[in-house]
């Protein structure tokens, strides 16, 4: 349905230099599906999506829509925003408050290029209203209606000439973090119900993985993974996407020997010897990088019969209502465990940590790789 493909934006900044905003952009999106651009503040998200909608114009690459070129760079093709069949929502969503909520939802109709009669925005208008969950509230003003409802209208408004694309920009931010939440179920909701195909932005990694089908991980201008949210969580691509989703240990290491298991290998930590998985073709001797979600560090005071259990110390304890955050302490080093509030022994304690050997990813430690130690 999108396809961008290697997609580069420059700009130039006020010193006069090229900010190389967004890099080698290349993914491709189908037929209703929820597709995230996620990354820090600065990665370009905002670059990638404005250049789908048109608002920039990329340096170089191609951007199809449903099989329609709206933008190429070798046949010199740039369709214009309005002539592209996209919805946008921004992040400051701007409803017209000197309008009512119909009047703001049909505002795009009204101000289109096709003429419409009266009775095709009723209809159009009352059916974009009644996906959003905002039918009976026609005539209320639009200063009168709460955040999250403020923000369905500008959904309606998005929805209303019944785009090919959807593009949101940071559409939850404005909204106070229990509205957040709520918004986000609604959004996944509307979103499957409609079957509309949306590109979603956000530096929220809990959003991301709450609404995606796949999430694009973006750091300086380039993509640095792509998959579901199920994949970035559990098998990242590096250091940085491991760091960026969610809480992780990590522990320092070199891999001392082959594992017999395919993809797996054993790993000397100063804390310990483990068995790790890793997608990367990693070699004997190599340093890596260990990353162990809190989640998966099991703590037990007798020690459990099985590999990959090291031995710690309880160190801090920070009790979270539906679970308690342990730090342990093995040899020197700090690691966070996220167990069940029942299971709390005292600061001090002796306790044993396993970890799956399918919980604990290996991740080339490039900031190492000068230092490579030769096993003999
Ligand atoms: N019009 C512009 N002129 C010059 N530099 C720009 C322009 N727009 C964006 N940039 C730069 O390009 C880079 C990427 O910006 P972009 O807005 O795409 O990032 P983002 O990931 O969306 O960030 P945020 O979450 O803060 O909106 C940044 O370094 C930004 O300063």
């Amino acid at each position: 349905m999108l396809i961008v493909k290697d997609m580069c934006k420059e700009y130039p900044n006020d010193q006069g230099q090229v900010v190389r905003a967004a890099q080698h952009i290349s993914f491709e999106v189908a037929q209703g599906k929820l597709f995230t651009l996620l990354g820090p503040s600065g990665c370009g998200k905002t670059t990638t999506l404005r250049s789908i909608a048109g608002l920039e114009k990329p340096s170089s690459g191609e951007i199809i829509v449903g099989g329609r070129v709206l933008y190429s760079s070798d046949r010199k093709i740039f369709i214009a925003p309005n002539q592209r069949d996209i919805g946008m929502v921004f992040q400051s969503y701007a409803i017209w408050p000197h309008m009512n909520v119909f009047e703001n939802a049909a505002f795009p109709l009204r101000v289109g290029k096709v003429k419409y009669s009266k009775k095709q925005i009723e209809d159009k208008v009352l059916r974009a209203l009644h996906a959003v969950a905002l039918d009976g509230l026609e005539s209320r003003e639009a200063t009168k209606l709460s955040g999250g409802q403020q923000q369905r209208l500008a959904l309606a408004r998005a929805l209303v000439m019944e785009p090919q694309l959807l593009l949101l920009d940071e559409p939850l931010s404005n909204l106070d973090a229990k509205l957040r939440e709520r918004m986000r179920f609604e959004l996944k909701r509307l979103q499957r119900d409609l079957g509309i195909t949306t590109i979603y932005v956000t530096h929220d990694q809990s959003e991301a993985l709450a609404l995606s089908n796949e999430i694009a991980v973006m750091k300086s201008g380039h993509i640095m993974q792509l998959g579901s949210p199920r994949e970035i969580y559990e098998h990242p691509a590096n250091e940085f996407v491991a760091d960026f989703i969610g809480t992780t240990n990590f522990l320092k290491g070199h891999i001392t020997s082959l594992s017999e298991r395919s993809g797996y290998f054993n790993i000397q930590t100063p804390i310990g010897n483990l068995t790790a998985f890793s997608g990367e073709s990693l070699r004997v001797g190599e340093a890596v990088i260990v990353s162990v979600r809190p989640e998966n560090m099991h703590l037990s005071i007798e020690r459990p019969d099985t590999t990959n259990v090291l031995q710690a110390e309880i160190h801090t304890k920070i009790f979270l209502g539906e679970t308690l955050d342990m730090q342990v302490k093995a040899a020197d080093q700090i690691m966070l465990a996220r167990v069940h509030p029942n299971f709390s022994p005292h600061v001090g304690t002796h306790v044993y940590v396993h970890i799956d050997e399918e919980k604990c990813i290996a991740l080339s430690d490039t900031s190492a790789s000068s230092q490579t130690l030769k096993i003999s």
